[in-house]
């Protein structure tokens, strides 16, 4: 069995930190991070705005993303070896593989992978205040969380719910430890449900 799940959506959400939480506890599980796919700076389209637009699907390689997807579904057991997943043997038969980003389900070819799609949120003041707190490769000009990330959160977001793609909200306010159980125990159910 192969079954693909999505952390997605907000920046600061919370996505990495659940997913290195999911990864420890969850069998033969590996992980693809949708941040390692971002171009590079000279090739980040500048807006009328001024701002580089970092938070649009044009900044990432999708289709390098789908290619690393691909590999782990011709062969997970050798995908799960080459970055360094020991297979459990009480569960050789049980595959899961997490994409975790912030723009998952608005690219068409992989919208229709995943068993779950998880869409973390948390209000608009406290993602700006861990936004504000975070060190990027590419540090945040002055504006551009107001002028650009938040702005392109809701388009996506809108255009996602008009696609009528199906997600499981989460409260990314929850406690780190609250949310880790909740998603544990909905993957380890539809775990149940699929086999
Ligand atoms: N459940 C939570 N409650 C409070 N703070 C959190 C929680 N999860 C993550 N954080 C903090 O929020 C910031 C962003 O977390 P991170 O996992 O990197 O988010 P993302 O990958 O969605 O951008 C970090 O400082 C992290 O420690
Ligand atoms: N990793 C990078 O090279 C890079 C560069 C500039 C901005 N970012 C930011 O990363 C965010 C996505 O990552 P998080 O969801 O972990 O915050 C985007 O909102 C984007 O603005 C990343
Ligand atoms: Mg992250």
């Amino acid at each position: 069995m192969k079954v693909i799940v999505g952390i997605a959506r907000m920046t600061n959400g919370g996505k990495t930190t659940l997913t290195n939480s999911l990864l420890k506890s969850l069998p033969n599980c590996c992980v693809i991070h949708q941040d390692d796919f971002f171009k590079p700076q000279d090739q980040i389209a500048v807006g009328e705005d001024g701002f580089k637009q970092w938070d649009v699907l044009e900044s990432l390689d999708m289709e390098a993303m789908l290619s690393t997807v691909q590999a782990w579904a011709r062969n997970p057991r050798k995908f799960a070896r080459a970055h360094g997943v020991s297979v459990h043997p009480d569960f050789s038969d049980t595959h899961i593989l997490i994409l975790e980003g912030f723009l998952l389900y608005s690219y068409k070819p992989l919208v229709d992978l995943f068993s779950r799609r998880y869409f973390l949120t948390v209000p608009y003041e406290e993602c700006k205040r861990r936004r504000s707190t975070r060190n990027y490769e590419v540090p945040d000009p002055p504006g551009l969380f107001d002028g650009h990330v938040w702005p392109m959160y809701q388009k996506y977001k809108r255009e996602m719910e008009a696609n009528g793609v199906e997600v499981v909200y989460l409260d990314g306010t929850k406690s780190r430890e609250e949310l880790f159980h909740q998603v544990l125990e909905d993957i380890q159910n539809s775990l149940l449900n699929h086999s």
